[in-house]
């Protein structure tokens, strides 16, 4: 079958959208092509919503030639636009770039989410510990090399540097990394509750990040992220006085050895071996487990307590949240099942519409037809799919539903790229 076209990341006139259609790379059956409408914002990035998507479900000659007259058309705007973002680069310095915790699950995560979205580098530094100092990864086309993360001035002359290397390392490495100016953006759990270190969840609060005096800027927590995205456009309807939770967390939320150890796990009770447990509490296979980081003395994790801090610290307001936090053997994309409590009652048709239209949500709702997110859909995906929704039936004024996303992406990488670009186009990298 012909090769046909395989861009998903591409740049139209500033500040306008554009719906076209795009294919995945090779033309055979089980092909997707999608509507997609771009938009492209003031700095030059680009977001993409999926509005229709299909697929060729036999190779009909027809049906090739149509499509590929759709790609030819694609191409055509190509053309004129790339003219355009040939001056968008111009506009916006290229920046050096920094990835802490390169070979771990959510450093590999950016790399591929910078080259997606064009962020404009001229020069990409990764980091590690010993154990991967030396590894090469591939970023555009070049090869670049880990290099032992250490006390001393690599970092001068960096613009951004992504840190998700755990809170230790970035408790420990701050100083060093922020030393010559570097926005330091960090995944860990290290600075989020600091009260001179912001917390950011762009859709919700992306103007926090323009007031960071140690220059650090934090992410939240995953399972964090992926619900306020979607109550944001909730609040706006009613104030949400309170928050029930409870969240399906997949393996690769403690990290790539973690999932690795799931999979070992399956293949070892599939041979008769004893599983390895030492990345979760229990045996994770064929299991869930209703804990996630250590106990507090309060009875809840700390992946709980996080949701009931950062939550509030995010939207500025004083909803409370319980949450009880599960580890699932899904590998990739956590989901939650959220009810909520707010000033007025809301009504199905209000959340639906305020969820359609949100940035970051896609509502997925359709129960006629059997049809809610799910974490095998949504990994890989950049938004958050929202399901399920219905009213509470124990309480008026409440609202239930049901949400699953990449926390990989959204719940990290994408997040923190989203403050970068942010801050680009804020033109406040520096200060
Ligand atoms: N996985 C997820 O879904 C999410 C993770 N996070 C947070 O992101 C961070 C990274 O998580 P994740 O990618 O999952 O973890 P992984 O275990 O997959 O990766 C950890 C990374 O940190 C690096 N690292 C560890 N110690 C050091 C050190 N002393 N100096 C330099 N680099 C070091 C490792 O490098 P090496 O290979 O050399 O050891 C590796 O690249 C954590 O803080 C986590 O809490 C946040 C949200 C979601
Ligand atoms: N809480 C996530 C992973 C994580 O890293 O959380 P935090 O960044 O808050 O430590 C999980 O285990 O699914």
């Amino acid at each position: 079958m012909p090769m046909i076209w395989g861009m998903r990341n591409l740049p139209i006139t500033m500040g306008a959208s554009k719906t076209i259609s795009i294919t995945i790379k090779k033309m055979s059956v089980g092909s997707v092509m999608g509507k997609y409408e771009y938009i492209l914002s003031r700095s030059g990035f680009i977001s993409a919503k999926v509005q229709k998507k299909y697929q060729l479900r036999s190779a009909s000659r027809r049906k090739v030639v149509h499509l590929q007259r759709k790609c030819i058309k694609f191409i055509k705007v190509n053309a004129d636009i790339h003219k355009e973002s040939k001056q968008i680069k111009l506009k916006y310095k290229q920046m050096k770039v920094a990835i802490v915790g390169a070979s771990g699950a959510v450093g590999q995560e950016f790399l591929r989410i910078l080259a997606e979205r064009n962020f404009p580098i001229d020069q990409l530094l990764l980091f590690g510990s010993e154990r991967s100092a030396g590894k090469k990864y591939t970023f555009k086309g070049k090869e670049c090399v880990v290099k032992p993360l250490q006390h001393n001035d690599d970092f001068r002359g960096v613009d951004i540097a992504f840190v998700s290397a755990g809170g230790d390392t970035s408790r420990q490495f701050a100083p060093t990394i922020t030393k010559h100016g570097a926005v330091m953006i960090d995944n860990s759990s290290a600075f989020r509750m600091d009260p001179d270190v912001p917390l950011v969840v762009p859709e919700c609060n992306a103007e926090d990040a323009l007031n960071r005096p140690r220059n650090i800027i934090s992410n939240p927590n995953c399972t964090t992220i992926m619900m306020v995205v979607v109550l944001q456009p909730l609040e706006r309807l009613s104030h949400i006085k309170r928050i029930r939770v409870s969240s399906y967390q997949s393996a690769s939320g403690a990290g790539a050895a973690a999932m690795a150890e799931l999979e070992e796990q399956y293949r070892q009770l599939m041979t008769g071996t004893l599983p390895t447990v030492s990345k979760f509490p229990y045996q994770l296979a064929y299991n869930v487990i209703p804990r996630i980081d250590a106990f507090t003395e309060t009875g809840y994790t700390k992946e709980e307590m996080k949701m009931f801090n950062e939550t509030r610290k995010i939207m500025h307001t004083d909803v409370k949240c319980s949450a009880t936090c599960v580890r699932v053997s899904s590998l990739r994309s956590h989901s939650e099942s959220v009810w909520i409590e707010t000033e007025r009652p809301i009504s199905v048709e209000e959340a639906r519409h305020a969820i359609a239209t949100a940035p970051g949500c896609q509502l997925k709702d359709d129960i006629v037809h059997d049809i809610y997110p799910m974490p095998l859909d949504t990994a890989g995906k950049d938004d958050i799919y929202v399901g399920r929704i219905r009213k509470d039936l124990a309480d008026e004024n409440g609202l239930t539903f049901w949400l699953s996303g990449d926390q990989i992406r959204k719940g990290a990488a994408l997040n923190a790229v989203q403050i970068a670009e942010y801050l680009v186009k804020s033109e406040k990298v520096k200060g």
